[in-house]
């Protein structure tokens, strides 16, 4: 495995992202992969909760709220934090491709501090697929839509089924997991792309 800065740039026979046909159309609310997830679980109180919506293309946007419990220094975000924030708006492309994909690789850049009180506006999107690999890349902006870039992410996601999780995850989660059957359903579904 290489994990040198040019694996994070698609190969040339690399091909382009295909959106699922079921995808939920561009200004729609994905909603979160997980209940519980850190990043965008409504059922996790100290999460953060961003609220992901479907964009053009292979593409998501997302906002959070950096709180002041989310301080790395005063008054400013914590860093680690932010890449979660583009961590988890990359994973929701999974709701828009219908695949199963982990981070394997995220490279961050920081570019401008972010203040507590700051409405970060993320947007993330595939680049290109080459086999199990998916490149992506993911941006934050100060405020607005438009606003200022932040922080920025070249990521790989690498497809796992969904024994990634059963085999890997506490059994008290992953029984929980298996006992709701939407998820379960959904997460066979996202195993077999058109
Ligand atoms: C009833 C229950 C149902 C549950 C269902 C749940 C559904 C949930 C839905 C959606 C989830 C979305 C979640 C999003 C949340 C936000 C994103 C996260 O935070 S994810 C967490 C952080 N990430 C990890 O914990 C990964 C830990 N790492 C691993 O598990 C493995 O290392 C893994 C899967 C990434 C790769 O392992 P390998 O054994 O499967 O495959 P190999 O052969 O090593 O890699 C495949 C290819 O990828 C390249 N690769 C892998 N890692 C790389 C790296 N770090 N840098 C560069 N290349 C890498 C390799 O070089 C290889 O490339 P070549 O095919 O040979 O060309």
């Amino acid at each position: 495995m290489s994990t040198t800065r040019t694996s994070l740039t698609p190969p040339r026979d690399a091909v382009p992202p295909v959106r699922h046909p079921d995808a939920p159309a561009p200004g729609e609310p994905l909603g979160a992969h997980y209940d519980r997830c850190f990043g965008c679980g409504a059922g996790q109180p100290h999460g953060l909760r961003l609220v992901v919506r479907a964009g053009e293309d292979v593409s998501v946007t997302a906002e959070f709220t950096v709180r002041p419990e989310h301080q790395g220094a005063p008054g400013l975000a914590h860093g680690g934090l932010l890449a979660t924030a583009l961590d988890d708006t990359l994973g929701a492309l999974n709701l828009l491709t219908h695949t199963i994909s982990v981070t394997g690789r995220l490279e961050t850049d920081y570019l401008r501090p972010v203040p507590v009180g700051t409405v970060l506006h993320l947007r993330a999107r595939v680049l290109a697929r080459h086999g199990r690999k998916i490149y992506c890349t993911a941006t934050g902006r100060l405020g607005a839509p438009d606003g200022p870039v932040a922080v920025r992410a070249d990521a790989l996601f690498v497809e796992v089924r969904v024994e990634h999780f059963t085999g890997h995850g506490r059994r008290e989660e992953i029984e929980e997991a298996m006992a709701d059957p939407d998820m379960v359903r959904r997460a066979r579904a996202f195993e077999v792309n058109p």
